[in-house]
């Protein structure tokens, strides 16, 4: 299990302390306000910020790990795929850092390019590739580190509604079926609704309350996490929202 307990940084006048839990296997989406700190969370978790408190995975501190080092994988809105290397070289140093592949590694390759669907574009460039496909591509790239934990920080909000859908619901799958602890950021309350076994809401560098997305709504721990839902964009799975 992920555990942050009492995870903080002071940056620029700005207090951030997170509490939260994520099992193997488990999606937690994170929601709040703009600039709360949903971003700030996972930079703290990835080690790209340098925080202190308790930082736990499977029971042991990675806390003092190197960014490399962190059993942790974590995909952006953009930028998630060397521009001058083809899909098969982005799937390469996902594996072990190098262009060289042995049979296996190739094999393994081709495994996942299948299960997310990109086998057609591994020889192509990443600007012959589609939005959605890169961050499929880049998805892939995150699956092949084999890293338990996988922080998504918006990956599929520049997509169309049809596509962002599709992406989500193979998070889902893969969480489930490798047994990955997500952290999803978004803005979308159905999209959690839909995906996501819990919520954390984020309200001025603080996990206010974490849940079942259906709870954060029968019961929301204090009016601005109420205000939010009730302007909270309807997103791609309206059929699903929690409603
Ligand atoms: N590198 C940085 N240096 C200083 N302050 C930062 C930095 N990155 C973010 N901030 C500030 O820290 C606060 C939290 O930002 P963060 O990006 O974590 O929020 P967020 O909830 O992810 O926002 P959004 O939903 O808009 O992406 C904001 O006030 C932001 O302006």
């Amino acid at each position: 299990m992920l555990e942050v307990n009492q995870l903080r940084l002071s940056r620029q006048g700005d207090e951030f302390c997170y509490d939260l839990t994520c099992q193997p296997g488990q999606v937690v989406a994170l929601l709040g306000q703009s600039g709360c700190g949903k971003s700030t969370l996972l930079a703290m978790i990835a080690g790209f910020e340098t925080a202190s408190g308790v930082l736990l995975w499977q029971g042991r501190s990675i806390l003092e790990l190197p960014v490399a080092k962190r059993p942790v994988s974590s995909l952006f809105q953009q930028h998630n795929l060397f521009e001058h290397l083809t899909v098969q070289q982005n799937l390469a140093l996902g594996i072990n850092g190098r262009l060289k592949l042995n049979r296996h590694e190739q094999a393994h390759i081709a495994k996942v390019a299948e299960q997310l669907g990109i086998s057609q574009w591994l020889a192509s460039y990443p600007g012959a590739l589609s939005g959605g496909q890169i961050q499929r591509a880049a998805l892939a790239r995150a699956l092949l580190r084999q890293r338990p934990i996988l922080l998504l920080d918006e990956p599929f909000s520049a997509l169309d509604p049809v596509l962002r859908a599709d992406c989500l619901t193979l998070v889902r799958n893969l969480a489930s079926e490798h047994q990955l602890a997500v952290l999803l950021v978004t803005h979308q309350f159905s999209d959690a609704c839909a995906i996501a076994d819990e919520v954390a809401f984020i309200e001025q560098g603080r996990v206010i309350q974490q849940c079942p997305p259906q709870e954060l709504q029968t019961n929301p721990a204090n009016a601005q996490v109420a205000q939010f839902l009730a302007i909270a964009d309807k997103g791609v799975f309206p059929s699903k929202d929690c409603s």
